[in-house]
């Protein structure tokens, strides 16, 4: 990270990809929807560079794979609202936290910064999954993909989230999986952290631009500590 930059206060940390592998969760809920317009099941493989946008483009995308856009378009009011069905009966049931995801929390709270989730996942879904698994605890906010008015890679959320610690976004961390978190936090001026384990539309990480790559949230808290021994 940038020597002489302003010590780190805040992370706003991403929730698919990043603390949790949420794809078997959104292939049970996508197929439930395709098979309401009788489509063959779709495959974790196929889903994994999909996710990332928010449920809308996600619904979208898994029609377009069958159908031409003016199909979609006519049936995607229904087809989103199955969907959220669908997603609502199965949160969380088959998603699992990733590695050193609970540590690097940990060691992030202890290290005094502040915790924020920001997710383009809809706010009635993130809540709901990060309390299941345990991980609500460590966040002083959480906001979801309808939260505001413009999704990531747009700023708007990490700005909306700075403004809600009251902190400029110098003195905060953005870390995420995809290009969605590190456009946002670039266009925000937050410093920003990507992993390699999540999906980033199916693209390798290192074609991201960022102040590094973390192998884990604990190497996260390292770096950041680091960082702040540096900057003090
Ligand atoms: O649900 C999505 O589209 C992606 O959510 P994320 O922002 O937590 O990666
Ligand atoms: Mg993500």
């Amino acid at each position: 990270m940038r020597a002489g930059a302003a010590a780190i206060r805040a992370a706003i940390i991403d929730l698919d990809g990043t603390m949790l592998d949420t794809v078997p969760d959104f292939e049970a809920a996508l197929n439930g929807m395709r098979a309401e317009f009788g489509l063959a099941p779709i495959t974790q493989e196929i889903i994994k560079p999909l996710v990332g946008k928010g449920s809308e483009k996600l619904v979208r995308d898994a029609l377009l794979l069958d159908w031409d856009a003016a199909r979609v378009d006519a049936v995607f009011d229904q087809a989103l609202a199955g969907y959220q069905h669908h997603y609502l009966a199965v949160n969380g049931e088959r998603s699992t936290v990733y590695p050193e995801v609970v540590e690097g929390l940990r060691a992030m709270r202890d290290a005094g910064l502040r915790l924020v989730c920001v997710t383009n996942k809809p706010i009635a879904f993130a809540e709901p999954l990060l309390e299941q698994k345990g991980l609500a605890p460590y966040f002083e906010r959480v906001f979801g993909g309808d939260s505001f008015a413009k999704k990531k890679p747009d700023p708007m959320p990490l700005l909306g989230a700075c403004a809600a610690l009251d902190l400029p976004p110098s003195c905060v961390v953005a870390i995420g999986d995809s290009s969605n978190d590190a456009e946002a936090a670039r266009a925000a001026s937050c410093f920003v952290l990507t992993v390699p384990y999540g999906y980033n539309h199916g693209r390798p990480i290192q074609e991201i631009n960022s102040d590094g790559i973390v192998s884990s949230l604990l190497e996260a808290a390292a770096l950041i500590s680091a960082h702040n021994d540096t900057a003090k």
